[in-house]
């Protein structure tokens, strides 16, 4: 049977003339079942850098996925051109469901939220013991973000040649967050070892105040890096003060792993965080809040919590820590 027969109502169809091959346009939607699965390494003005079976392929997001973002990190199906050529797009074409989302805010007033990286099970948050001086709140605020995207924290602490990093572990000890401490020096040698075991399997994120040596230390751990970042993107130099988008790089070694750059941050908004997904960071707490009020912030007079940390059930020093870090949700000067 021929489907565009003389006696249809084709004969109502206009074809151009001089346009050789050209088929009338289906109606119907394809599928996209012949999909392949990519990740997405970057995203940088519209243009998405993924992996699809191991070499990367640029692509633009299709127009079905709406408003929908598409961030680091995220696990995407693709359609149309996959030979990761010069010049060449795919379509971005689905956004699987996400594991994780960190966010942040531009700042507490900004109730527009930023997803910075998808799929992250870690956050490592680093922070030089000096040149810049390390701000104990924004090292709080990264927590915070973390306890409440249910990512595991990670404390990296830089330039220990500068400074000791005993007093700013001190003030962290309540919290029982992991921490290795790194400097220039030992980049080769045992301190990155410690990173790098932290980081095997994972996928880690990493923030920081613009100069902690965020890029220093990425680039110890893939040492690739160099024409990693020439090809996905070659407007960055990655000097000082270049990181521009977040960028996800792969950790050598057998157990794998995924290492997300992302640009310093000056300020790390709260307005999206919900204090009842904090407590939860700290499980030894929870039995204590059976008695708070309804919806209870845990910073509050009625809280329930000095009771019964005043019974003896639980270190104060942990107590004192999670109000420290909720406290961070206000927002002081200089945040
Ligand atoms: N003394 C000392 N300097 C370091 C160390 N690590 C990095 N630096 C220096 O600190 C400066 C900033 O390092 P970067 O790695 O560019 O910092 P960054 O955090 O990536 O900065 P952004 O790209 O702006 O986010 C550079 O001049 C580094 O050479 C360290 O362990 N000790
Ligand atoms: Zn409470």
């Amino acid at each position: 049977m021929r489907r565009y027969g003389k006696d249809t109502d084709e004969d109502d169809v206009r074809v151009r003339p001089g346009r050789k091959g050209s088929r009338p346009r289906t109606r119907i939607r394809p599928k996209h079942e012949d999909a392949a699965e990519g990740f997405v390494l970057t995203v940088d003005r519209g243009r998405i850098t993924c992996l699809v079976a191991g070499h990367h392929v640029t692509a633009m997001k299709a127009r079905e996925l709406g408003r929908k973002g598409v961030v680091v990190g995220d696990r995407v199906d693709l359609v149309g051109d996959m030979s990761g050529e010069k010049d060449t797009l795919a379509r971005v074409v689905r956004v699987r469901e996400r594991d994780s989302v960190l966010r942040r805010t531009a700042d507490d007033d900004d109730p527009f939220e930023r997803v910075v990286v998808a799929n992250a099970d870690q956050l490592a948050i680093v922070t030089a013991l000096a040149d810049p001086e390390p701000r104990p709140r924004l090292i709080d605020r990264c927590l915070v973000a973390a306890y409440d995207a249910g990512l595991d924290p990670l404390l990296v602490l830089t330039k220990a040649d500068l400074a000791p990093a005993g007093p700013l572990l001190e003030t962290y000890a309540p919290l029982d967050v992991p921490y290795v401490v790194t400097s220039r020096e030992e980049l080769t040698g045992q301190a990155l070892d410690e990173v790098r075991e932290r980081l095997a399997g994972r996928i880690t994120a990493c923030v920081g105040h613009s100069g902690v040596g965020k890029t220093t230390l990425v680039n110890a751990l893939v040492p690739e890096r160099a024409r990693a970042t020439g090809r996905v993107n070659p407007v960055t130099g990655r000097g000082r003060h270049t990181t521009t988008s977040a960028l996800a790089l792969p950790l050598p070694g057998a157990d794998g792993g995924w290492v997300i750059d992302t640009p310093g941050v000056r300020s790390f908004g709260l307005h999206h965080v919900d204090p009842s997904r904090v407590i939860h960071a700290f499980p030894d707490l929870v039995p204590g809040t059976a008695d708070c009020p309804r919806a209870c912030s845990h910073d509050e007079p009625d809280c329930a919590l000095d009771a019964w940390v005043a019974e003896g059930h639980a270190d104060p020093a942990r107590l004192y820590s999670l109000r420290r870090v909720l406290a961070t949700r206000e927002r002081r000067e200089g945040d």
